[in-house]
């Protein structure tokens, strides 16, 4: 292998990094290593059946993780601020090594919500927060990659162990890295073979009526109804070749995988920043407003129905960010955003930050009405009682906060969970005054379709 490190530098650095140490912590070690792409390496990190996570933007940031250094899970309505104790108490037992790095090889804490706070179905839990501090991490960013190992100081020493574990993942990466593309340059990806599909469409037409009906009563100004179709398998999918696709089809995505264990991954291509957090400087996204890409530019533009649902959000995020005492600004009209087959309003936010911590405005944005409704309380209790299953982590913040505080965190749609032969997809539209529940439904259709072509499945 050719380092820019050798490997006697490599073990000084860690020594030099051990030797910072006070008390017990974790140390961080990275290497250097050109153009692996994280995707196709994930599988690679650790070979046991661990924690795995991808996201993905390539061209631009793309970074896997695997394993678990140290991690959290709870429920419950204090679950952002426990998440932010956790990742400021994770971050300052971490010691890394005194090398100069990129932004994209920063240590990272690795978070997935569920949308609501605290799960109702006693069968499936699932915690309101995840957060991992992996134990390897490679990432790409502007060609140049990455990997970076951490591990628990514990009681003697580990510096060794650490230069060489590094060292010979580094080497054994690159010696795979041909076989590994060569795997995934095929063009033609199987057909999902379905065995059993569920019919959703009956499920939706009641609850999508009584939305209507609430919002005609100017109980609810929007609430976003979601369904839910479980397909079963003959074979379960691999999610890494589903996602890569997903690089060509919704360029414009951030391609996601928040993997347990081989039985039970959640992933997706999502369009939506919550937020992200670069520099003192935060963007959300207000996404609102859909049709099919078929239909022409000026159709979302010039329907009131639309660029009313579109506004609801922009105002909301604005409301939310104001009272957090922050000046958002915003263009004057929305663009369009194309994703794949789909069209969408589309309006970033900007502002300067107060000295908020990224997860204290995550709890204050989530969920936007673009994906709940308004007032938010009150739709998310009709969710609740309306639609009949647990969201999970759809719709959910996903991503990740970094050792300078930066962050991004996605909004989980576009999504799918696999769990042994079980494939979920749900997927959601929003009910504003002049919605009709009939092109809801064929919205929600275009909505899953993003999963379905993944699969080349027919799509109604
Ligand atoms: C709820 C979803 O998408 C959201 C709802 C949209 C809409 O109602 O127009 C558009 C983009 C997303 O904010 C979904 O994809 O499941």
């Amino acid at each position: 292998m050719q380092a820019a490190l050798s490997f006697t530098e490599l073990l000084e650095l860690a020594t030099q990094t051990e030797q910072q140490l006070k008390g017990d912590g974790v140390l961080s070690l990275a290497l250097p290593i050109e153009g692996l792409d994280p995707l196709l390496h994930l599988p690679q990190l650790e070979e046991d059946d661990s924690f795995q996570f991808l996201w993905d933007k390539s061209p631009g940031l793309s970074l896997a993780a695997s394993g678990r250094t140290n991690h959290f899970a709870l429920s419950g309505p204090k679950r952002f601020e426990l998440a932010q104790h956790f990742i400021d108490s994770s971050l300052s037992r971490l010691v890394c090594a005194p090398q100069p790095i990129p932004a994209h090889a920063r240590p990272r804490i690795l978070l997935a919500f569920s949308f609501f706070d605290t799960s109702f179905d006693t069968k499936n839990k699932l915690p309101g927060i995840q957060a991992v501090l992996p134990r390897w991490q490679l990432s790409r960013g502007s060609g140049k990659g990455w990997l970076r190992l951490q591990m628990n100081a514990g009681s003697g020493t580990i510096a060794r162990r650490l230069a060489e574990e590094l060292w010979l993942k580094a080497e054994s990466l690159v010696a795979f890295s041909k076989i590994v593309k060569e795997g995934y340059e095929e063009k033609e990806y199987p057909t999902a073979k379905v065995i059993h599909s569920s019919v959703w469409e009956e499920n939706y037409i009641n609850p999508a009526k009584r939305g209507l009906e609430l919002v005609d009563k100017h109980e609810l100004h929007k609430l976003v109804i979601a369904v839910r179709q479980y397909l079963i398998l003959e074979e379960p999918i691999k999610p890494l070749q589903l996602l890569h696709r997903l690089r060509t089809e919704q360029r414009g995505s951030c391609r996601f995988l928040w993997q347990i264990n081989k039985r039970d991954s959640f992933f997706g291509a999502s369009p939506e920043r919550l937020l992200v957090v670069r520099q003192g400087q935060l963007r959300s996204d207000a996404l609102a407003g859909t049709s099919s890409a078929c239909e022409g530019d000026s159709q979302l533009l010039q329907s009131d129905k639309d660029r009313h649902e579109h506004e609801l959000v922009v105002s909301e995020i604005k409301k939310i960010l104001h009272r957090h005492g922050m000046y958002p600004h915003h263009p004057s009209r929305p663009y369009l955003t194309r994703h794949g087959h789909l069209m969408h309003l589309h309006t970033p936010i900007t502002a300067y930050l107060n000295g908020q911590s990224p997860l204290s405005l995550a709890k204050a944005l989530h969920p936007t009405p673009a994906v709940a409704g308004l007032p938010q309380r009150d739709a998310m209790d009709w969710l609740r009682s309306l639609e009949n299953f647990e969201r999970g982590n759809y719709a959910a913040p996903i991503g990740w906060v970094d050792t300078h505080g930066d962050s991004e965190l996605r909004v989980a749609i576009r999504s799918a969970r696999q769990q042994n032969h079980q494939l979920e997809l749900t997927a959601g539209a929003g009910l504003v005054s002049g919605s009709v529940v009939e092109e809801e439904l064929q919205e929600i259709t275009l909505k899953l379709a993003v999963m379905y072509k993944q699969l080349n499945l027919p799509i109604n």
